[in-house]
């Protein structure tokens, strides 16, 4: 039995980073690397953290006492080392055992412990066909600050097993619960090395 009390965050760090020009997890912002700086939020929220990566050993310095690694292997038709943040978070999903989780990309320098811990005591009133519970702005779904129901894994795969690789794209496809943002800002991902000065 799983219950809504029970919450895992799965923490996203895999991606190519060409924007930015090195690994954004390993970046520093208050002299806190940006992964160190998630995860922390993540156990301030979660029961269960799983850092979903294909280099583990990358950030084995780092301080992520109470985290789990998952190590992301390609899928059998990729030729290419790293296949988005979908497959991602599916490699994670078919980890975790309580009925939600929180997933976190690795670029949120402005992320806010209260407003997600707020986000989590809503999820037992979310209606029973929603498979995610995201806020909205204005470009749509922000998929990588919010929760998914653990049962939406079979979906999520019959989407990635023909080619899907769109978060938005899935997200059109289920009801989805809207959360409420009090500030836009909390969901400021810095991609480029120009952002670094806004955060
Ligand atoms: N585990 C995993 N995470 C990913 C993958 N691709 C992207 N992410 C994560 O998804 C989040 C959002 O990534 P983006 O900022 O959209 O993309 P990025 O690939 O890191 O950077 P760009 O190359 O500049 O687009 C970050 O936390 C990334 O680490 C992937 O293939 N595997
Ligand atoms: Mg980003």
């Amino acid at each position: 039995m799983t219950t809504c009390n029970e919450l895992t965050a799965i923490v996203l760090a895999g991606g190519k980073s060409s924007r930015m020009g090195q690994d954004k997890a390993l970046i520093s912002i208050q002299g806190m690397p940006l992964l160190e700086r998630v995860c922390g939020v993540a156990k301030g929220c979660a029961n269960h953290v799983y850092v979903v990566t294909p280099w583990p050993e990358r950030y084995q310095d780092l301080l992520l006492s109470g985290c789990q690694f998952i190590r992301e292997v390609p899928l059998p038709s990729a030729s290419l080392q790293t296949h988005g943040p979908l497959v991602g978070f599916a490699q994670g999903l078919a980890q975790v055992q309580t009925e939600w989780v929180l997933l976190l990309a690795c670029d949120l320098p402005k992320l806010e412990v209260e407003v997600l811990q707020e986000w989590a005591t809503r999820l037992d009133r979310v209606g029973d066909n929603a498979i995610a519970a995201l806020a909205h702005h204005p470009k749509g779904w922000e998929p990588l600050c919010g929760f998914y129901r653990r049962r939406c894994l079979p979906q999520l795969l019959d989407f990635i097993n023909q080619g899907g690789r769109s978060f938005q794209e899935w997200l059109r496809q289920y009801p989805v619960e809207v959360l409420p943002l009090p500030e836009l800002e909390m969901l400021f991902n810095c991609n480029t090395p120009e952002d670094l000065d806004l955060s």
